[in-house]
């Protein structure tokens, strides 16, 4: 069947809600959501076996999108599709996945991981998955509360089999973690199978259309081939075949840190295409005392606070798909047996994710601001967005940790340079520091990316300096490296930024050719201007480390102020490019027929509290006091 799967989603009717999600109850909202959910799997489903086709120009992607209108939150089913299959398909083997991976599976899976005890420190993870030869199975099991399985989104009530992660026992002898498939529900009843103890964690700051869960092993046993045996084997006698690369396992995590910084990036360009489209609709005070009301969208600083946004989303568009293409390119390279691209791809992933994710909540809450009072109203959506981006500086690895773990990679490459080492043509400019081969100053985007470079260089060898300090004070390493670990995320924090701005330059001066001027013009002021943003915010960094002058800064702040004004008159153009439907956004601030007020008016309408002229709680509670006091 030939369907403009647009219109098809927006088409059916039990999809969209009368009454706005907010007014429901916890448990109403998990009800309505996975009624939903459910409809859109049969969507994604007949689209994967071909049964429906998209006639538009756009992709599957669109689907997927088009779903932030749906549950204005999150779909409850969002880790079986995102997690749970793709697990599975870069985990398990042939046999496994040919088994496991069919359209028509009864499988409703989640992926398992984080325990209440531990989330980021995963080595501490305590479920065991023991492995009795006698009868071919793994023994899950949960030794005690803190090695409850804590977070999984869909666990709660949805799932009714997961992919779990635990320690691998082998003749008592431990192999670290590993991945199992588990069932958990009856396929049928969907009542708990015996030896499992799962329930539903309760509300939480946004995510509440999700059923994040808690589960429970009591020596469940599962067959021997249900362990993901892509790319590690126990085989029948309990011999331990292993990985290629020991953090083979954590492969997910580092796919889903890849895609979060292209969802972030759609994230921002919805906010910024609410407030953007409200500051244009929106007039308050005049410029001039004797003006009209302007909109405020011409005050230069509101300006400030919008333009970075949808630049940013455009950067985390580009950089999102760099990323994917190198993990394309790298796990093709692993599907080989080549091991040798996995650390830098992992380091790249890791501080990019932490940046996006911080970047992203940052400027959602300063599109919030920018839109005063009405940006707190749940109606303008902004609030949910914000809770769901907020959560991405947590989840899929924590913000720190992951900035430590690029800090790792960092000083790794800081002690051969230190010592005189070759390094790779991408550090080079490490050594270059290091003789102090400075670069005179340029006021242009390749001299910003430079000086960018030159803080990763300062502030990578401040780390170190100091991490060595600590050792020769006797420290052990793990120690010293606590002590220096403000230094270390710095240095990991700049060099995200450094990549960001690079990447983002580049690949925008490549677009700009392919494209018409007058679009090429336009977009090299976003990318600058993005550049000039972050040079300003980071000018006592530059000041420090680049060979930037007082006067240096003085012309990039009146070379930022003129691109605020050359973005101007294109502001609302670039958000509405951005080309989110209104079903989509979800905002009374920003439809795109800008009728702010009168939806803000229809919205309130829809409130429990106007369904009545007297609330019955004036005749319980209000009336007894206030006639008493008039008696
Ligand atoms: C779903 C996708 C679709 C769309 C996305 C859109 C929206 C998403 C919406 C919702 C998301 C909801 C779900 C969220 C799910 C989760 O949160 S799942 C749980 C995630 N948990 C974590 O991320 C835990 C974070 N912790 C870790 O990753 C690890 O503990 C660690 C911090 C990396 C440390 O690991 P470990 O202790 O084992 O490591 P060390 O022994 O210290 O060794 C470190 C060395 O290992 C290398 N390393 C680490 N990880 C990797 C990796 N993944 N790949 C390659 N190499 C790795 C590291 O470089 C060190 O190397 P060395 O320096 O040479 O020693
Ligand atoms: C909305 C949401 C959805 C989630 N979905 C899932 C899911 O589907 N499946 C799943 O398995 N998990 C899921 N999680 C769990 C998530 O992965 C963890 O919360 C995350 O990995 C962080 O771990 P934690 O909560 O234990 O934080 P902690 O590790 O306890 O962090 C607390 C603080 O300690 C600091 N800290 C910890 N270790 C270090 C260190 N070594 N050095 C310096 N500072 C440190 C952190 O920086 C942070 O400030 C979800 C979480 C959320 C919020």
């Amino acid at each position: 069947m030939m369907i403009h799967t647009n219109n098809y989603i927006l088409n059916i009717k039990e999809l969209w809600d009368d009454v706005p999600e907010e007014y429901l109850s916890h448990k109403e909202r998990y009800e309505n959501a996975i009624k939903k959910a459910f409809i859109v799997l049969k969507v994604l489903r007949q689209l994967h076996t071909g049964n429906i086709q998209i006639t538009d120009h756009r992709t599957p992607t669109n689907v997927y999108s088009i779903q932030d209108g749906i549950f204005r939150n999150v779909n409850p089913l969002l880790i079986h599709i995102g997690l749970f299959w793709s697990t599975i398909a870069a985990q398990a083997s042939t046999e496994q996945q040919a088994e496991w991976l069919q359209p028509d599976s009864s499988m409703i899976g989640t992926y398992v991981q984080t325990e209440l005890g531990h989330g980021s420190f995963i080595r501490g993870i305590e479920t065991t998955a023991t492995y009795d030869s006698t009868t071919d199975e793994f023994i899950l099991h949960t030794p005690r509360l803190s090695a409850y399985k804590w977070w999984p989104g869909g666990l709660g009530n949805t799932a009714n089999a997961c992919l779990v992660m635990a320690q691998l026992y082998i003749n008592g002898t431990c192999h670290g973690l590993h991945i199992f498939l588990a069932q958990i529900r009856d396929f049928d009843t969907h009542k708990p199978l015996p030896g499992i103890k799962v329930g539903e964690i309760g509300p939480k700051m946004g995510f509440n259309t999700a059923d994040n869960g808690f589960l429970g092993f009591d020596n469940h046993r599962i067959p021997r081939t249900n362990m993901l045996m892509k790319n590690v084997q126990v085989l029948r006698d309990g011999t331990y075949v292993k990985p290629k690369h020991d953090k083979l396992t954590y492969g997910s995590m580092l796919l889903t840190r890849v895609t979060l910084i292209s969802d972030l990036a759609y994230q921002l360009s919805k906010a910024a295409t609410i407030a953007v489209r409200y500051s244009a609709v929106r007039r308050q005070s005049p410029i001039k005392s004797n003006e009209p009301e302007r909109q405020i969208l011409d005050f230069v600083s509101q300006q400030h606070k919008l333009f970075i946004t949808i630049a940013s989303s455009h950067v985390y568009r580009v950089v999102g798909l760099w990323m994917w293409n190198s993990h394309k390119r790298v796990t093709a390279d692993i599907h080989e047996g080549n091991m040798g691209q996995l650390p830098e791809l992992h380091a790249l992933a890791c501080c990019l994710k932490a940046i996006s994710s911080r970047d992203a909540s940052a400027l959602v809450e300063q599109c919030r601001l920018a839109c005063g009072g009405h940006g707190y109203m749940m109606a303008s959506n902004l609030p949910q967005i914000y809770a769901y981006t907020t959560a991405a500086v947590t989840y899929e690895g924590e913000y720190t940790v992951l900035l430590l773990q690029t800090a790792r990679y960092l000083v790794k490459f800081w002690r051969l340079a230190a010592e005189h080492k070759p390094l790779p043509q991408n550090f080079a400019y490490f050594e270059d520091y290091i003789k102090k081969n400075f670069e005179q100053w340029r006021n242009s985007p390749e001299g910003i990316i430079e000086g960018f470079k030159a803080i990763v260089a300062g502030k990578t060898k401040a780390a170190y300096d100091t991490l060595q300090c600590n050792l020769r004070n006797g420290r052990e390493f793990e120690e010293a490296w606590n002590m220096a670990s403000v230094q270390l995320t710095n240095a990991s924090e700049a060099y995200a930024r450094s990549l960001l701005c690079e990447v983002f330059w580049k690949e925008t001066v490549q677009l700009s050719t392919k494209v018409s001027k007058s679009l090429a013009i336009v977009l090299e002021q976003l990318a600058e201007l993005y550049l000039m943003y972050w040079a300003l915010e980071k000018h006592g960094d530059l000041l420090l480390y680049s060979t930037i002058s007082r006067n240096d800064i003085e012309a990039l702040q009146s070379r930022y102020e003129e691109l605020l004004a050359l973005i101007r008159p294109n502001a609302v153009g670039l958000v509405d490019a951005f080309d989110i439907r209104d079903e989509v956004l979800c905002s009374t601030l920003g439809a795109y027929d800008g009728r702010v007020y009168e939806r803000m008016m229809e919205e309130a309408s829809k409130s429990p509290l106007n369904e009545d002229v007297v609330n019955e709680s004036f005749h319980k509670y209000i009336r007894p006091v206030t006639m008493k006091n008039k008696l």
